[in-house]
């Protein structure tokens, strides 16, 4: 994997365990971690907003964000006009968020996939390029 890359990660509580395995997995030199740091019950955009704004400003090239089902950070971070967050709970879907839709940010749903499959989407997620071509005029299209 790329360690090059900058990784902006961040979770809820029902996040926490897959997001803070994903950080001992992934290149230590690469990595942010955006909160939260405890299992206690926590609010879900109060982690995602400083992600999506973390990538949107282009300081960090890709998210990470996890919760129970990846709704709520998926939802939140695309309120941001830079963001396009991917819904992601294979790794066939992580490569077609980025060869297809360019995402920047993969949301991995904790409660319904393992651990190995979280770290498969984000291997994938982080590997594979976007494809151009058809796939970016409907990016282009995205915005309202
Ligand atoms: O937004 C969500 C549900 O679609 C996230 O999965 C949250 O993690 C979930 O709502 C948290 O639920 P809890 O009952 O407060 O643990």
């Amino acid at each position: 994997m790329n360690t090059n890359l900058k990784i902006a990660i961040g979770s809820d509580h029902a996040g926490f365990n897959y997001k803070q395995e994903l950080i001992a997995w992934l290149p230590q030199a690469t990595v942010k971690n955006f909160g939260t740091n405890s299992p206690d019950s926590t609010d879900y955009p109060d982690f995602a907003h400083p992600v999506a704004l973390a990538v949107e400003s282009g300081e960090f090239d890709f998210g990470i964000l996890v919760c129970g089902s990846a709704n709520g950070v998926a939802i939140t971070a695309n309120k941001h006009q830079g963001i396009r967050a991917a819904i992601c709970w294979q790794p066939e879907l992580a490569a077609l968020a980025r060869q297809h839709n360019n995402a920047n940010i993969v949301c991995i749903p904790e409660r319904f996939i393992s651990l190995e499959d979280a770290k498969a989407i984000v291997e994938t997620f982080l590997t594979t390029q976007f494809e151009g071509g058809r796939h970016a005029t409907r990016v282009g299209k995205m915005a309202c």
